[in-house]
């Protein structure tokens, strides 16, 4: 299997159904899901020649993380209904090519389990992790020490989400909670029990100055559209943003990442970096992102298809695809590194 496109339908066939459409769909009539694609394909490339760039450097470094690529995979729940090795193979694969992990809030292994399989291929792997702040601010600060002293270097906190999108193809399925054997495992409270992850809308500017004072990790935003949000978040000491619709699985008809991401760019001019995340399905995907504006990309459904088609190899392959893609679409721009990739590329 070659592109992800491969991997995907590798993986619906081995997927039970209920399954395959949980990890593809979205919400509503699935408009931003298709959005998020569809702008990557709306963009050309204009390339430059005879730039003598023979050797060409992929890597990237975001919020103290060093990446191998500007390539990052972006937190998704359940990995173990995807592959019974779940979590572990996922952060197997990435620890070995190099690049960040951020590891679900809603993972089905729990973040020290996770860290240790990192840690079994790579000297210093670089797991973040996402947390949906929890009105319980209390559990919500003892879920953030746990990932704090596994080990993780920066905190991810999605804030597209003050409810739970409405996911028709789950509707229909029926499809609400894991199989009893699977749990939520770092949301295990004090006595053992999982609690359930809680959206909630209460949440403002406050929650996360709490948050800023209670870590000294650095902190990301995840579901940033709007620029006077991205403005809020660089003044509330904010050290990156992941531009996200949530993979179009939140608010349906919100903005394409690709299309929000030049206001974006313009509003933080350059003080916090930008990650974007939603589409990102080739090599010539992730250099129009960085050419307007991203200092990285990163991939949701990929990395579960090939996690669903052949476990750690799978995601491997996945991420050793979009490297060479990447390093290819570089050479044929006349570009040398991430950095050089400029919006004159991008029509
Ligand atoms: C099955 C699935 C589960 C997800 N779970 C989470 C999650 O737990 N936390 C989160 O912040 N985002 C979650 N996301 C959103 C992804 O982090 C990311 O924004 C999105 O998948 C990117 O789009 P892409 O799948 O087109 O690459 C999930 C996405 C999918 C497809
Ligand atoms: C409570 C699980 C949240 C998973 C999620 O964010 C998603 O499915 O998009």
């Amino acid at each position: 299997m070659r592109t992800i496109a491969e991997f995907e339908a590798a993986a619906r066939e081995r997927l039970e159904p209920a399954h395959y459409d949980f990890f593809a769909g979205g919400a509503g009539d699935e408009r931003t899901l298709r959005a998020n694609e569809a702008a990557f394909g709306r963009r050309s490339l204009v390339p430059r020649v005879l730039r003598g760039n023979g050797k060409r450097d992929l890597a990237v470094e975001i919020a103290g993380s060093p990446l191998s690529m500007p390539v990052l995979v972006s937190p998704t729940a359940f990995h173990r209904l995807a592959h019974p090795d779940g979590e572990r193979a996922t952060a197997e694969a990435v620890a070995a090519a190099g690049t960040v992990m951020v590891v679900s809030m809603a993972a089905t292994t729990a973040i020290e389990d996770i860290a240790a399989a990192a840690r079994a291929v790579a000297a210093d792997p670089s797991l973040w992790f996402q947390l949906y702040l929890q009105p319980d601010l209390e559990f919500t600060g003892s879920v953030v020490r746990r990932a704090e002293r596994a080990g993780v270097r920066a905190l991810v906190v999605t804030v597209d989400s003050p409810v739970f999108g409405q996911r028709e193809r789950d509707h229909r399925n029926g499809f609400h909670d894991l199989p009893p054997e699977l749990a939520v495992e770092n949301m295990r409270d004090g006595s053992g029990s999982v609690r359930d992850i809680e959206m909630s809308a209460e949440l403002s500017w406050d929650h996360l100055a709490w948050l800023r004072e209670t870590t000294s990790l650095p902190l990301l935003l995840k579901g940033i559209l709007h620029p006077e949000d991205a403005r809020l978040a660089v003044a509330a000491g904010v050290d990156g943003l992941v531009v996200s619709n949530h993979g179009g699985r939140q608010l349906d008809t919100a903005v394409s990442t690709l299309d929000a991401l030049p206001e974006l760019a313009a509003a933080v001019g350059g003080v916090i970096p930008l990650v974007l995340d939603g589409g990102v399905r080739r090599g010539t995907d992730v250099v129009k992102a960085l050419a307007l504006g991203a200092n990285a990309v990163g991939i949701g459904r990929p990395v579960l298809w090939g996690l669903a088609a052949a476990g750690r190899e799978g995601v491997a392959e996945v991420l050793a695809r979009l490297r060479e893609e990447l390093d290819h679409t570089l050479a044929l721009c006349g570009a040398g590194t991430p950095g050089e990739l400029t919006a004159d590329l991008v029509r």
